[in-house]
């Protein structure tokens, strides 16, 4: 019996990326996995995806759902459990990263970061706790950026992700009495279209960390899974931080 059987999983920004290594390993450990997508150029990697689980006798469902829109994240969760039947893991993976100089920075700019990074995590969470229950998981992708602050113009980016450790740690204190864990999982540098790792920007990365190497989706993947399932029992309200020793 593969460890997610009968376990139902949505991933927000589930087509590229880190969500996406999320959204193949907890289909390949056996859960029924939704994920959202965003844009229309994002469709084809997205059927793509879903093709592919399902080629492999798992199941699978792309949602477009913009994380700006409240009603779009709602939506998402509502269509997961319409179609496979309930919900046990929700995985608020969808970000962005922009680096600005403090003078520049406008309100709009605050209210992109946060939308998509803090406030759609807290809209899902809300809608989504309807239909969690004992053994169900809350999985936010946070940033080793929310402990420090690492580098000059990236103000809303670590306002945001620090703003999910507070997230992770309240939310854990309501809900763990119902059995629910809610765990916050902070990659440091890793390979994405977000973060490419050949630049001179990733040299400087690297040069930061205890083992210079960047990570992978798939080693996030990994982690996701472990916190998905019933051996990560006894942790909520941590951060789990994979970063190669960047904030050691
Ligand atoms: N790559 C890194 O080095 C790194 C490090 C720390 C944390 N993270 C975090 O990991 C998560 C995934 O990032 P990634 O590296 O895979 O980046 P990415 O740019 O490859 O993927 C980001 C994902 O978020 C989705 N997204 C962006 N805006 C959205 C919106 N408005 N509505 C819905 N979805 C939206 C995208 O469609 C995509 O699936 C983010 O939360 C990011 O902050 C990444």
């Amino acid at each position: 019996m593969k460890k997610l059987a009968n376990k139902v999983a949505l991933v927000t920004g589930g087509s590229r990326g880190i969500g996406a290594a999320i959204v193949q390993r907890l289909a390949s450990e056996g859960a029924s996995v939704a994920f959202t997508y965003t844009s229309d150029s994002s469709a084809e990697k997205a059927s793509a995806i879903v093709a592919d689980i399902q080629a492999s006798g798992g199941r699978a469902l792309a949602i477009k759902a913009d994380s700006r829109q409240p009603e779009a994240v709602t939506g998402a969760v509502k269509a997961t459990v319409n179609e496979f039947g309930g919900l046990d893991i929700l995985v608020s993976n969808a970000g962005i990263f922009f680096a600005k100089d403090v003078s520049e920075l406008s309100v709009s700019d605050y209210d992109e970061m946060m939308d998509i990074n803090v406030k759609a995590v807290y809209v899902a969470a809300l809608e989504a706790i309807k239909y969690l229950k004992q053994g169900s998981r809350i999985i936010t992708i946070g940033s080793n950026m929310g402990d420090t602050a690492i580098m000059p113009q990236t103000l809303l980016y670590t306002m945001s992700k620090s703003a999910l450790q507070g997230f992770t740690r309240a939310l854990a204190r309501d809900l763990g009495p119902k059995g629910i864990s809610v765990t916050l999982v902070q990659p440091g540098p890793t390979t994405t279209d977000m973060n490419p790792d050949n630049t001179e920007f990733s040299d400087f990365l690297r040069s930061r960390m205890a083992m210079p190497e960047y990570g992978t989706a798939e080693n996030i993947g990994a982690l996701v899974a472990f916190l998905a399932g019933e051996e990560s029992k006894y942790i909520t309200g941590s951060f789990i931080t994979a970063d190669s020793g960047f904030n050691a």
